[in-house]
């Protein structure tokens, strides 16, 4: 059986650190960092994340500032609160939950977060920071992976790496990433012919499309370390509930790959621990420290 790799417990022990350490700097500064999330419509999975990113900064001593709009809100008006919440001083991470409704240009409003406050690191110019190697804030999901590897000491270097799924969300960064950490990186997606042969030689398998059961058993080389980025909702034919599954086939690849993470409970929640974590960097370094 493959190691578990619990995203759950590190998101965990990282928020109780950022909690231990937040009264001291509302002592010192007079005020608590600030994360803002604005929100358009009423997308039930996106109420839900919201409402668990609102949960986590009340839990560790951060304010939160919900902007919740309606489906039809305009563009202008969205530009108009980013604009407020780039010039507010209590604010230190603005985030647009993604995905917006139709009507509406995600990437215009992406580009106009300033970029200190850019708490998801979707900016252009924090993405150009990765691209270049150097210090930037970097996007949750792919650096929650990246800390998962840390915490248990999976190194990268040297290591083959295919990441499946190209999205600026999380293929792209955490290619770079891992890059950066030296691996030898492999960017797999759709249009791969033979997807196996291609996840076979990983050492390092992350997936990262949406779609369940997209790896299975035989694409894994066995020791692998896979990691599964997927959140995909499926509802049992028999009893009627949903659950959240991944991209992996978990049942089967656990007892062939060295090391896996779960879904729930592997980077879904590391990825809230790090806007967290990009939101404190942003108010620290707000502060000169
Ligand atoms: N601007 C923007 N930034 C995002 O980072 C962003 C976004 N938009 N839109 C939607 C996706 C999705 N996403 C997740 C965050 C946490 C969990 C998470 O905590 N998952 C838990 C389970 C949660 C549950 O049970 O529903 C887990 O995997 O254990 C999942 C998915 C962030 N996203
Ligand atoms: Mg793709």
């Amino acid at each position: 059986m493959a190691q578990l790799l619990d995203g759950k417990t590190l998101a965990q022990k990282i928020q109780d650190d950022l909690k231990t350490k937040i009264p001291d700097w509302v002592a010192k500064q007079g005020r608590p960092p600030g994360l803002a999330v604005l929100m358009v419509g009423d997308n039930p999975a996106s109420a839900a994340y919201v409402r668990n990113k609102e949960r986590a900064c009340e839990k560790i001593g951060m304010a939160s500032f919900g902007k919740h709009f309606p489906a039809d809100t305009t563009q202008e008006t969205l530009s108009e609160a980013i604009a407020q919440l780039n010039e507010d001083e209590q604010v230190d991470g603005i985030l647009v939950q993604l995905p917006l409704p139709k009507h509406l240009d995600d990437v215009a409003l992406l580009h106009q977060i300033h970029p200190d406050k850019d708490a998801d690191g979707l900016h252009p110019l924090n993405l150009g920071r990765l691209l270049r190697g150097e210090q930037g804030i970097r996007s949750c999901t792919p650096a929650g992976v990246m800390e998962i590897l840390k915490a248990y000491d999976l190194s990268v270097a040297g290591k083959k790496a295919v990441v499946v799924g190209r999205s600026i969300l999380v293929g792209k960064p955490l290619a770079l990433m891992l890059l950066a950490e030296h691996g030898t990186v492999t960017m797999a997606h759709s249009r791969t012919p033979d997807l196996g042969a291609v996840t076979r030689e990983a050492d390092i398998l992350v997936a990262a499309v949406g779609k369940p059961n997209l790896i299975t058993v035989d694409m894994v080389k066995p020791g692998a370390v896979v990691i599964d980025v997927g959140i995909n909702r499926v509802v049992n034919e028999e009893t009627g509930k949903g659950r959240l599954v991944g991209d992996v086939d978990f049942a089967n690849v656990v007892n062939v790959a060295g090391a896996i993470t779960p879904v729930p409970g592997g980077v879904g929640p590391m990825t809230v621990t790090m806007l967290l974590q990009n939101t404190f960097l942003s108010y620290c370094r707000k502060l000169g420290v």
